[in-house]
């Protein structure tokens, strides 16, 4: 029998469970970007991801969990939640399982006995303090899924604090910084405001006595991230930067991710709706909660060039690396990218920077802890969400040491703001804006410099449906396939008929398909590769 505390508890969730009907029949995962479908699905999903944050947080002798409520990029009827851990890093990986067996309890005694069951077998006390944040981005669902969440949160007796309206990235700043806040190394003030001060205060150091940067136009995509730039905008002032916010419609909430934002510009190649740019100017489009972003301009001709998650890669990579190469401090910068990086940005970053890769299998969640094996590890999807992450080591060597004259000195003061403008938690839009922003008016460089860094193979992305995706099983981070048996043969022979080519088949972890990957040295010869790739899969 389980003490009068446990007992109460489970009474309540029993109780509070009632009010939070799992849809009958309904089938839910805990994928790699956390719990995500139609916002009308969702009630009782996050009541019950209240309830586990509250364990994990226990689990955890009662550091802060965060759980943010946004379905990113998806379209404006979606919704979705997701759970960071104490460093503002993704929830760990074991605990995912919880989540989605959680999710799917079909009734409220089988819920409460899983409730039980992971406390017990966790050695989890019930009794032991539980804190949690929260907070949402700005669709229309996300207040009465707020109230579920914190139904669950009370249900388990956790004490919570309402972060209200925030970006992912802000959210997981503030949980690092109130799990940090009582050791040596605080990482900032928990509250969004501590978030434009850090960010804004560093921006100002690293571009100090250069050029005031060139305007720069961006997409918010109706989402989160259109007040919350204007507002960081604010912070570092009008002497240091100028930034013009469209698609900031917050309240039309029908035209969120509509023909905009970085995931529409990145996979149609064009430019957001409406948006008429003037040749050679800078332009960015983020997502709806403002952790991806991708630069664009046009050029005379008027013609498209996109500067993708790689493009950012690069040039923080070469940044980066010129500035330790100045200092003299002995650090090693190296990138970590996935099959998805375009094949010339990884002979650029090997071949001309002689900086090491590292190739994960996609999700960024493999790419951070890959990049923290480096003293300053930058990782970029070329989807455009990605950070520069710097090692603790790497930052007290900086800070300890000795500048022999004052260009040294210079390297080092930007290399630790930089430290400091880039979030070190997840990959954040505002944060690498400012990044590129800061590296552009370095090296008094327009778009059309910087892109002429490397020149992009020409690449298709093909999504084939097939009967079984998980049929697909692959190794070489994801590179090469092993099953089905002798299709990899096939991929090679057809790959060794294109000059540069490369390609490759990987079930997607988020969609019920398999995606196709090719390059070669033309756009023909790429599209050509990708439909005969693709048509290897037909009746499989
Ligand atoms: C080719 C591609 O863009 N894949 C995306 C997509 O993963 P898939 O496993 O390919 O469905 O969604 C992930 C989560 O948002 C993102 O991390 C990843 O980059
Ligand atoms: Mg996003």
């Amino acid at each position: 029998m389980a003490d009068p505390i446990t007992q109460q508890q489970l009474s309540q969730i029993a109780k509070f469970s009632t009010l939070h009907p799992r849809p009958y029949g309904q089938k839910y995962e805990y994928g790699t970007a956390g719990f995500r479908l139609l916002g009308s699905l969702l009630d009782s999903v996050v009541f019950r991801v209240g309830l586990l944050a509250a364990l994990r947080s226990r689990k955890l002798d009662g550091e802060t969990i965060g759980v943010m409520v946004t379905a990113s990029h998806n379209p404006p009827d979606d919704n979705g939640v997701k759970l960071i851990d104490p460093q503002g890093e993704m929830l760990e990986a074991s605990w995912e399982a919880y989540a989605t067996k959680f999710a799917n309890a079909e009734t409220d005694d089988e819920l409460t006995k899983e409730y039980l069951a992971v406390a017990e077998s966790l050695n989890i006390n019930l009794d032991s303090p539980a804190n949690v944040v929260f907070a949402r981005d700005t669709r229309a669902s996300g207040p009465a899924l707020v109230a579920a969440l914190k139904d669950g949160l009370a249900a388990a007796a956790a004490d919570y604090a309402d972060y209200r309206i925030l970006t992912t990235p802000q959210l997981h700043y503030i949980v690092k910084c109130i799990n940090t806040a009582k050791t040596a190394t605080p990482y900032g003030h928990p509250s969004e405001q501590g978030y434009y001060e850090k960010l804004a205060t560093a921006f100002q150091i690293v571009t100090k006595g250069k050029p005031k940067p060139h305007v720069i136009t961006v997409d918010a995509a109706n989402g989160v991230g259109g007040p919350k730039l204007k507002e960081l905008a604010r912070y570092i002032g009008s002497d240091y930067l100028d930034v013009i916010v469209v698609k900031d419609e917050i309240d039309a909430v029908e035209k969120l991710n509509y023909q905009c934002g970085a995931d529409f510009v990145k996979t149609q190649q064009k430019l957001p709706l409406g948006v008429q740019p003037a040749p050679y100017e800078l332009y960015a489009s983020l997502d709806g909660d403002a952790d991806r972003i991708v630069f664009y301009y046009i050029d005379e001709a008027k013609k498209f060039h996109l500067l993708d998650g790689d493009k950012i890669a690069s040039l923080a990579a070469m940044f980066i690396r010129d500035l330790i190469a100045v200092s003299g401090v002995d650090l090693q910068v190296g990138v970590v990218q996935t099959a998805y990086a375009n094949g010339s940005s990884s002979k650029y970053l090997s071949d001309i920077l002689q900086v090491p890769i590292t190739v994960t299998r996609t999700g960024v969640k493999h790419l951070h802890h890959a990049s923290q094996l480096f003293d300053v590890g930058v990782y970029f999807e070329a989807n455009g969400h990605g950070t520069v992450l710097f090692s603790n080591s790497a930052t007290k060597a900086l800070e300890s040491f000795e500048a022999q004259n004052p260009g040294q000195q210079d390297a080092v003061t930007t290399l630790l703001s930089l430290a400091a403008l880039i979030n070190q938690t997840v990959g954040d839009a505002l944060s690498d804006l400012l990044l590129v922003i800061a590296i552009l008016s370095h090296k008094a460089w327009g778009p059309s410099e910087w892109n002429l860094t490397y020149t992009d193979l020409p690449n298709r992305l093909v999504r084939v449906v097939v009967k079984d995706r998980a049929a697909f099983k692959t190794e070489d981070a994801e590179r090469r396939l092993v099953e089905p048996k002798g299709l990899q043969a096939q991929i090679d022979a057809l790959v060794k008929k294109y000059k540069s080519g490369r390609s490759f088949v990987r079930a997607s972890g988020t969609e019920d398909a398999v995606r196709v990957y090719a390059e070669a040295a033309t756009r023909l010869e790429a599209d050509e590769l990708a439909v005969k790739v693709s048509d290897l899969l037909k009746g499989l």
